[in-house]
């Protein structure tokens, strides 16, 4: 079975997560309106800037049947913002910023640095076969707490220079994924291929 599974279309880069969901196996829809949630069986909550999909959740009255369907165990895939969107636990954020939560993690935004300290670089990944996967990280956050039942599935090497030296990067718990990176816009679809095996699961 073909699982349909949706791009969260507020702001972001939605368009390179439909393709890579393709290439990973998904139907792909851009989900604005409470109709179109209801009718995927999974979520993606694309990279852009947290505190705007944040505002941007509540305006189309999104947020609350979100996680009503994250609660549900409804699988959610969120990079870079949408990793600090399903935290729940922001560091550096704004003082009005909200989160959807349901991933047992403190994240810290911006924890790279600005938008000139963006980079890309290549990270075994548990859960994805065929070697490391490349990572592309703009303006991302990393994880710097995360709870027992939290899988770590990939982080920044100890002998990384600096504060990112093993930093969590991406994680699993239940139906949730998230990485602080960016595969969506490598041509690299094995992460997304892990959330469609995860959605038909
Ligand atoms: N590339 C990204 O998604 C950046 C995330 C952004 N810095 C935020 O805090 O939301």
């Amino acid at each position: 079975m073909i699982p349909t599974i949706g791009v969260l279309a507020l702001q972001g880069d939605v368009r390179e997560h439909v393709h890579a969901l393709e290439a990973g196996g998904a139907r792909a829809v851009g989900v604005r309106r409470p109709a179109e949630l209801a009718a995927v069986d999974g979520l993606v909550l694309p990279g852009g800037e947290s505190t705007t999909i944040d505002k941007l959740l509540r305006i189309f009255e999104l947020r609350d049947l979100v996680r009503e369907r994250i609660a549900d165990g409804m699988p959610v895939y969120g990079s870079c913002a949408g990793m600090i969107l399903l935290a729940d636990r922001v560091l550096g954020g704004t003082s009005d910023q909200e989160t959807l939560g349901g991933l047992d993690v403190t994240v810290r935004r911006n924890a790279f640095g600005r938008q000139v300290d963006s980079f890309e670089t290549t990270l075994d990944v548990r859960g994805v076969d065929g070697g490391p996967v490349p990572a592309t990280f703009i303006r991302a956050p990393w994880i710097e707490e995360a709870g027992a039942d939290v899988e770590v599935l990939a982080a920044i090497p100890d002998d990384a220079p600096g504060a990112a030296a093993g930093r969590i990067v991406a994680v699993r718990q239940g139906a949730l994924l998230a990485t602080s990176f960016h595969p969506e816009i490598t041509g690299d679809s094995r992460v997304h291929e892990l959330f469609v095996t995860m959605v038909k699961e």
